[in-house]
């Protein structure tokens, strides 16, 4: 039976030199692989090169991973570049933590049902029961884990084992209320996405409605950075912003900025599981689609 043509993923950086596009494209070219989606950006500010290659193969012949790895590293490591190599058919294994509120929740579940995000769910952590009928409903597996400052230790030792068990490729604070401990973020550095409800670096840390509100602020927005042990100040991935005035109270900016959130941590969501983020120091290159 004829292969079906499997899409591949290189994503690479390097220290910043003529060629750096060529030695990626000519080498697929002579290997028999067509680009169907490519993106490159040189910070100048940094000397440093990102480039990201959506690349398919159209001959009968199986894709040898090994093979492939081991003549591209000849060619990559002549530019100092350091690549990953991934594979379009993968579904990235996604553990999602809650506390009470559902709108991320829901919305990420309706992307994950429907298949606009193509991904598995394999657990659904929170530190309430509240959200345990809408796991249920989509047979996904709740561990519901309280916690307390005395408790804390015990509860995060709880959440990695689940993490640990599922094989989760990535982490998703859906308005998971709790810091997260300098242990866990070192664990689970450069794979936990938070949405915070603010545009950062504004209003950072609890309630930043409210904080926002008593700034009289013109614009609400959302922010999905990856988590990191210092608060809210992770490398950012997403934004989002509506317009809003002096008649939205508290409430109404959290009604307003409902909206944001899902679509900002879905957007951020979307591009870690394609591969179009690349950390860049405290900040990330983002290829977007
Ligand atoms: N280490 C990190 N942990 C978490 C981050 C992060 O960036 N680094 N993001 C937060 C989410 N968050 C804002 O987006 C946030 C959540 C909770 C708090 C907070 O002060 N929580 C209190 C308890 C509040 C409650 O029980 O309702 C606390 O932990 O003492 C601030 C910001 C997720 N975690």
């Amino acid at each position: 039976m004829k292969p079906v043509p499997q899409t591949h993923i290189i994503t690479a950086d390097c220290p910043s030199r003529p060629g750096t596009v060529d030695v990626v494209t000519r080498f697929l070219y002579e290997q028999g692989f067509y680009i169907n989606e490519i993106h490159s950006f040189d910070d100048t500010a940094e000397d440093r090169f990102f480039i990201r290659i959506e690349f398919r193969s159209d001959t009968e012949t199986e894709f040898n991973r090994e093979n492939f790895c081991q003549e591209f590293e000849q060619r990559a490591g002549e530019f100092e570049m350091q690549w990953q190599l991934a594979s379009s058919s993968y579904k990235s294994k996604v553990v999602i933590m809650v506390s009470k509120h559902d709108h991320c929740l829901n919305d990420l579940l309706y992307r994950y049902r429907t298949g606009d995000l193509d991904i598995e769910i394999p657990a659904i952590i929170s530190n309430h029961p509240d959200l345990k009928e809408l796991a249920k409903w989509h047979g996904i597996p709740y561990y519901h884990l309280p916690i307390s400052k005395e408790t804390k230790p015990e509860q995060e030792a709880k959440v990695w084992q689940i993490i640990q068990d599922c094989e989760a490729d990535l982490v998703v604070l859906a308005r998971y209320m709790q810091v997260l401990s300098s242990d866990m973020c070192e664990k689970l550095a450069g794979k936990a996405i938070n949405i915070h409800h603010s545009l950062l670096p504004g209003f950072k840390g609890a309630r930043p409605y409210y904080q926002a509100y008593d700034r009289g602020i013109k614009l609400v927005g959302a922010t999905a950075h990856y988590v990191s042990d210092d608060l809210d100040e992770g490398p950012i991935i997403s934004q989002g912003v509506e317009t809003v005035d002096h008649c939205y109270y508290p409430q109404d900016l959290a009604a307003k900025g409902r909206d944001i959130e899902c679509l900002t941590l879905s957007r951020a969501v979307r591009c870690h599981i394609e591969h179009r983020i690349f950390m860049h120091g405290k900040k990330t290159v983002v290829f977007s689609k």
